[in-house]
Parts: structure tokens; C-alpha cells; sequence
């Protein structure tokens, strides 16, 4: 396929009366090994429009981005014009501002240990050169910008010392930014692909992300927009393309399209939603854990309990505090001040307490930051799936790998990973794959206490509802879990209780019938109605915000 210069459109996909579509892409293919990840994958984008891509674990939408953004060499055969004009695969590194086209990657592609002014100029800077970078005119520039977009941030702050919500502003600001100066320059349309940007986001700062993707859309760009959260899909875009096992399996106008169309197409099936049995009030499980004076950075002063067999759900708005509580109880993070004490008389001093006491106590933690602290890349599937079970698989001082890995195919088979071969290295799984085996990890081992921090980000619906049932089916043979998330649906889901928290405080406790979505975003953000909810468990004196 011969290149030609993308700003000098030669040929067109539409008739020339119409408007070429800002992204056309023709049979994309890719295959690693044995695996065919896209499969004559064919879809426009249209200038101005918001173009979902979705699709369950492992459909393909990473691999599409990486191919769009150079990283990945497609399979022979494929084609790709922008703004009408043929483009040359694998694109190189100096395609994208030369077209427009800018990235939102999962990591979001900032560089920690440099500044948000270096970060948002690194471009400018690096095109520098030798030459002095006058620095005045950089930080003007960079001001200019963020107050542009209207996003609050120090410059001179390092990107390691922001909250994880400016982290993914700033990185979408920049990406923005990038293409908005290059459509000036060019007057035709350009492409930001955000790939998963609002999993850690709030309601409020997703607000604020979609404040910004209509302004580049009113302006004539166009947005790749992937994520599993189908209602912000339904909110955002204007049309999507669904993925199944790398194929296109349908496309919509958003508005044609009702919640349960959508996660039909993904998924290939209705799902039907398991209606939680709250029957059995809360306060009539005998009581698992107590935690009381609980105090750590960011947490003031709050006593818990944990009722056996029950899924007790931690939320609040970001900084709140609640997402600090499981790695508190675990002994990842040392507290301030604080016990917990087990029915059967087991104490535990949170200020004292280490994951080993915490894994002979047999609790087990899935952290929500799972690239880091979960699981370990290089590892194999049945290797990551069994790590914390080594001992029982080894035998007159040899290590039985057989059976491991028959273990762990059968746990691929139950938490549907895909592709279910336990000898695949864990980097070599999609994102939600991957989430997928450290779920199946800690199931396994069948705690007494399982604690989770945000633990279907990333994972596509129809697992979600899977994994959703194994919980539910945990708790009935008596496991407690406690689950820190910011996604009111799925605490509204799975929990038979949810405390709230605002400023490092329990707010509120919601319980039976009240433990709905629309109650829990009301109570995190002091709007919900309080006489369906219990007496708030806020320390005397401290002053309830839900309320207030
Ligand atoms: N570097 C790689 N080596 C081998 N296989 C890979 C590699 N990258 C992706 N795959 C495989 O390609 C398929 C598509 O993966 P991809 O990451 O594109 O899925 P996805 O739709 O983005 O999933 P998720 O929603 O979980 O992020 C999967 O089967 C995955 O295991």
C-alpha cells in the first residue's frame, strides 16, 4: 500500500458531494500466534460524531487501538483513509499530529515524575530541540490551556502527586489540545480515541469529561469512545460498533438502541438480571467482623460491622475515604487507630496488622489497581490463579504442575477467561481477562472474609452478571465480602448494605429496599431522601453531610 500525504486527500471512500468520514477503516486484521484478536474488521467514524466501540473481554477493541496508534502492524490486507485520503499501515509515530488523531490509553500515558506543565507541553518541548525552552511561554501556553478546559491543577505539581481523577483529566486536556491545535492549522476534522478514560471517574468528573468530548464534537472532530459502562455509552455516543471474538457483529444509532439492545449485541444474548434477595435483614445475620475506632489518613474515627454471609458495600464520593477501608482490614495500610475482633474472639490491631496474618485469617484482598498490585505479568495464568496456593500443590518436594494447571483451566472455564489456555502469560490477556484470573484467584480460596476494591472495572457485562452470581453464591455458604466500589448499580446489585462516606465518615447506611442506584448516588452526593434509610452511623458530634 503506497502512502500519500494525508493532508492532500487524493481519493475518497464516499461520493465527492458527501463528506468523507473522519476514520474509514477496511478488513483489519491481526493474529498473535493462534489467536485471531481482529478479524476483516470494516467501520466508519463520521465528523462530528461520538462513535462508541464496544464489546465483551477480548473482542478486540485494545488490539483496534493499538493498531490506530502504531503500536501493533495489522495483518496484510487492511485499509485506512483519514478524511478521505489513504493512509499507509502500520501508522508511524509522525501520522498521528500530521492527521489529528490523539490517544487516551488505559494507563493514560502521562510520565509520573514530570510536571503537569511538562506533561502538557512535552511535545512543544521536545520539539525544542537543543534550543533553550523558554519557559515563560510554555507555562502561559499551558495555563491557557487548562483554563481552556476549565480543569484546577498546579503546574508545577508532579503528575505522581495528583489525585487519580486530575491524572485522567489532564491526560484527556492534553489529548484534546493536540488536535484541536492541529485542526486549526489543517481546518478539517480530527480523532481522539479515549480508550476506557472514565472507569476511575465519579459522577461529577464524568460530567465534566463529557462537557469536554461534545465540545470537540460540536466543532466538527470526531471521538472514539470505548468502555463497558453501557450507560455512559448510551449518554455519550451516537452511534457504536460492537466487537465479538474480533468480528464486527453489529452497529446502531444510539438512539435507536435501548439499554438491553445494547448489552444484546455485546454479549450475543439478553441477560437476565438477578434480583438480590434482601430478604433477610441485615441486622439479623449474626455479626462476622467489628471494627471499631478505625482511624488512617484520610479516614476519621468509624466503627463497621460485617455480618456473616453478608456483601456489605463501601462507597462515596473520590477522596471520601471509603476505597481505604480493605486494605486497611487487610493490613496493606497501616491505621492510625483501630481493632477488629472475629466472632470467635480472634483481635486483630489495624495499626499492628500485616496481609500475612490477614491471609492466615484466611481473608483475601483483590485490589482495584490490579496492573500493579494484583498480579504479576510475566507470570502464567495457572500461575497467577494458584500463586497463594503453592504449598497444597506440591508433593514429596516437587511441584505438581499438571494438576495446576488442569486447576486453573477449570477456573477459566467457571470465570470464562478467554482464551482459556493457562500457559498464556498474564500480560498476554485483555484487560478484563486478566481481571477475570485474580477473581478467580481469591474465589478459590474460598476466604472467610473477601474484600474488594472496584472489582468488575473493566470487566464486559455479561461476566460481570457471572461473577456478580458466584459472589452471591459465596455468601450463601456463609463468606462475608466487603466491596469498595464507586458504581452504584453494582452495589445496588449485589449488596445487602452500603455505607456511605463523605469526608472520611459513614454518612449513611442504607439497607434493604432503600439500597437502590438512585438512592446510593443521592446519598453520595447529600441528596438522597433520609427517611428510607436507618439512622446514619456518624460518630456524636460529627456532623452528617448526607443530611445537610
Ligand atoms: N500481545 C498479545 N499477545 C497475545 N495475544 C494477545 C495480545 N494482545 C491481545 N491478545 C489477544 O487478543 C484478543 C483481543 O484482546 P484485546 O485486548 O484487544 O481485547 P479487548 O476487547 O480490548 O478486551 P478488554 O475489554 O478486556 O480490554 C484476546 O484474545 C487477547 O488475549
Amino acid at each position: 500500500m503506497s502512502a500519500v500525504d494525508p493532508l492532500q486527500p487524493q481519493s475518497t471512500s464516499l461520493a465527492a458531494s458527501q463528506t468523507p468520514p473522519t476514520l474509514h477503516l477496511k478488513n483489519i486484521s491481526k493474529t498473535f500466534n493462534a489467536t485471531r484478536a481482529l478479524d476483516q474488521v470494516s467501520f466508519d467514524v463520521m465528523p462530528g460524531e461520538v462513535h462508541g466501540l464496544l464489546g465483551t473481554n477480548g473482542s478486540g477493541k485494545s488490539t483496534m487501538v493499538k493498531i490506530l496508534a502504531g503500536f501493533h502492524v495489522p495483518d496484510q490486507g487492511g485499509h485506512m483513509e483519514f478524511n478521505g485520503a489513504e493512509v499507509a499501515l502500520p501508522l508511524k509515530p509522525s501520522d498521528f499530529r500530521r492527521l489529528g488523531m490523539s490517544f487516551v490509553h488505559q494507563n493514560l500515558g502521562l510520565v509520573p515524575s514530570l510536571t503537569v506543565l511538562e506533561n502538557l507541553r512535552l511535545a512543544q518541548i521536545a520539539l525544542a530541540g537543543g534550543m533553550r525552552i523558554n519557559w515563560r511561554r510554555e507555562k502561559a501556553a499551558a495555563r491557557e490551556t487548562l483554563e481552556r478546559y476549565g480543569v484546577k491543577v498546579e503546574q508545577w505539581r508532579r503528575i505522581d502527586e495528583l489525585s487519580v481523577v486530575n491524572r485522567a483529566l489532564l491526560a484527556i486536556v492534553r489529548a484534546f489540545e493536540e488536535i484541536r491545535e492541529e485542526c486549526e492549522l489543517t481546518g478539517k476534522p480530527g480523532l481522539v480515541l479515549l480508550d476506557e478514560p472514565t472507569p476511575f471517574l465519579p459522577r461529577e468528573d464524568v460530567d465534566k469529561l463529557f462537557d469536554l468530548v461534545r465540545q470537540i464534537a460540536d466543532h466538527g472532530s470526531s471521538v472514539i469512545f470505548i468502555s463497558h459502562d453501557i450507560e455512559e455509552v448510551m449518554e455519550i455516543t451516537d452511534r457504536v460498533t460492537v466487537l465479538r471474538d474480533g468480528r464486527v457483529s453489529g452497529e446502531i444509532e444510539t438512539a435507536k438502541a435501548s439499554h438491553e439492545d445494547m448489552v444484546e449485541m455485546i454479549i450475543g444474548r439478553k441477560l437476565s438480571k438477578s434480583q438480590k434477595d434482601r430478604s433477610t435483614d441485615a441486622d439479623e445475620k449474626p455479626v462476622f467482623a467489628s471494627v471499631r475506632d478505625l482511624e488512617a489518613p484520610g479516614v476519621a474515627r468509624c466503627d463497621i460491622d460485617i455480618a456473616k454471609g453478608e456483601i456489605l458495600g463501601l462507597t462515596g464520593l473520590i477522596g471520601s475515604g471509603y476505597d481505604k477501608i480493605p486494605y486497611l482490614m487487610f493490613g496493606a495500610n497501616p491505621a492510625l487507630a483501630g481493632t477488629m475482633t472475629l466472632a470467635d474472639g480472634k483481635a486483630f490491631d489495624l495499626v499492628e496488622m500485616s496481609p500475612r496474618q490477614a491471609i492466615e485469617a484466611d481473608f483475601a484482598l483483590l485490589p482495584g489497581d490490579r496492573h500493579e498490585q494484583s498480579g504479576v505479568a510475566s507470570l502464567s495464568i495457572f500461575e497467577n490463579m494458584l500463586l497463594p496456593d503453592l504449598d497444597s500443590y506440591v508433593r514429596r518436594g516437587f511441584l505438581r504442575t499438571g494438576a495446576m494447571r488442569r486447576e486453573a483451566a477449570r477456573l477459566g472455564r467457571e470465570y470464562e477467561v478467554r482464551p482459556n489456555d493457562p500457559e498464556l502469560s498474564l500480560a498476554a490477556l485483555s484487560g478484563g481477562n486478566a481481571q477475570k484470573v485474580l477473581i478467580a484467584r481469591w474465589m478459590n480460596r474460598n476466604p472467610v472474609l473477601l474484600l474488594l476494591d472496584e472489582p468488575t472495572q473493566g470487566v464486559d457485562v455479561g461476566t460481570r452478571a457471572n461473577i456478580f452470581k458466584a459472589l452471591q453464591k459465596a455468601t450463601t455458604d456463609g463468606m462475608s465480602i466487603v466491596c469498595a466500589s464507586s458504581d452504584a448499580e453494582q452495589l445496588a446489585e449485589i449488596c445487602d448494605r452500603v455505607l456511605v462516606f463523605a469526608r472520611g465518615q459513614i454518612v449513611q447506611e442504607i439497607t434493604g429496599n432503600a439500597v437502590t442506584k438512585d438512592h446510593i448516588i443521592g446519598a453520595c452526593y447529600g441528596t438522597s431522601p433520609r427517611g428510607a434509610d436507618r439512622a446514619p452511623q456518624t460518630q456524636a458530634g460529627v456532623q452528617d453531610e448526607a443530611g445537610s
